[in-house]
């Protein structure tokens, strides 16, 4: 099976690269990418052969979209002559829907729309996935065998992406922006910029290691750490004072928001 991955930024690498390391064969996978050092670059990154996009189409059996949402329309006219009802069309973008993929597309494909997250380059990914209107079991077990290979795979309603988007998608950002936060701290406090970032990851990893094998709710671990009058204690009242926990609410909300808009045509 031919997989074309179409468009290959930060995310088609991702999941170029997740492919290549579960085992797939590369001349069973086609790039197409507008960039032509950034062609180049994967080329020599992974011996894939970068083509242009109605022609990776029509070689593939699996046509995956991972264009920015404002490069979308203008993809899905350049390849609509080259997309058969065979196809299994899957799409990343952020917002898109699928109902809006199927309208550009010739009438009866299938459409997948997913929404992943960039641990994946380490296959730890997040990834949720959504039918579209043409879309049958196969074509759902295959687009999560394919995905797979990057991480974990969800299933969700389509009416559940935008949400999903703002947690997930973005999600990495957020907690990298916390890791930055703490190890400025660290620096603050005349730790070396080094011995700060060592500590702060190591306790991310930790953390989340904590998080996914004892099952437990973050409050219960949190409370773990809090010692009656001691130093957590201090540290959380000043992040509840500071009212961190609503703007978190209201940061991810805008991601939903954004996420929606795209999605109306509001690039
Ligand atoms: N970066 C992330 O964390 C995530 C990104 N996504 C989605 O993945 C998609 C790509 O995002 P990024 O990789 O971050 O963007 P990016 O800008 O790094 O990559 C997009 C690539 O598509 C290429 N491109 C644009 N039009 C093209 C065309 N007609 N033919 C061939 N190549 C074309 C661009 O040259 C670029 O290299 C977006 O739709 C985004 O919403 C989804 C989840 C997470
Ligand atoms: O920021 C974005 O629009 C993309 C979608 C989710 C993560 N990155």
């Amino acid at each position: 099976m031919t997989v074309a991955i179409l468009g290959a930024g930060v995310m088609g690498e991702a999941l170029l690269s997740g492919l290549v390391r579960a085992g797939r064969r590369v001349d069973e996978l086609l790039v197409t990418e507008r960039r032509a050092e950034r062609a180049q670059e994967l080329t020599d990154r992974y011996g894939v052969d970068v083509v242009d996009s109605p022609a990776a189409v029509k070689r593939a059996d699996t046509v995956i979209i991972v264009v920015k949402p404002q490069d979308m329309g203008a993809l899905l006219t350049e390849i609509h002559d080259s997309v058969r009802p065979g196809h299994l069309v899957v799409s990343l973008a952020a917002g898109i829907t699928t109902g809006f993929i199927e309208s550009q597309l010739p009438e009866g494909v299938a459409v997948v729309r997913v929404m992943p997250n960039t641990p994946a380059l380490v296959d730890e990914g997040m990834v949720a996935i959504a039918p579209g209107t043409h879309c049958d079991e196969r074509h759902l077990t295959e687009a999560e065998d394919l995905l797979r290979s990057t991480g974990k795979v969800l299933r969700v309603p389509e009416k559940q992406l935008d949400a999903v988007t703002a947690i997930s998608g973005s999600g990495p950002a957020y907690v990298f922006y916390v890791v930055e936060a703490m190890i400025e701290a660290g620096v603050h406090m005349g730790l070396p910029r080094a011995t700060a970032t060592e500590l702060v990851v190591q306790t991310l990893v930790g953390s989340a290691k904590l998080l996914r094998e004892t099952g437990e709710h973050p409050t219960v671990l949190r409370e773990g750490v809090t010692s009656p009058g001691g130093t957590t204690a201090a540290a959380i009242r000043l992040l509840e004072d500071g009212k961190v926990r609503a703007d978190f609410l209201a940061a991810i909300e805008a991601a939903r928001d954004r996420s929606r808009a795209l999605s109306s045509g509001n690039a």
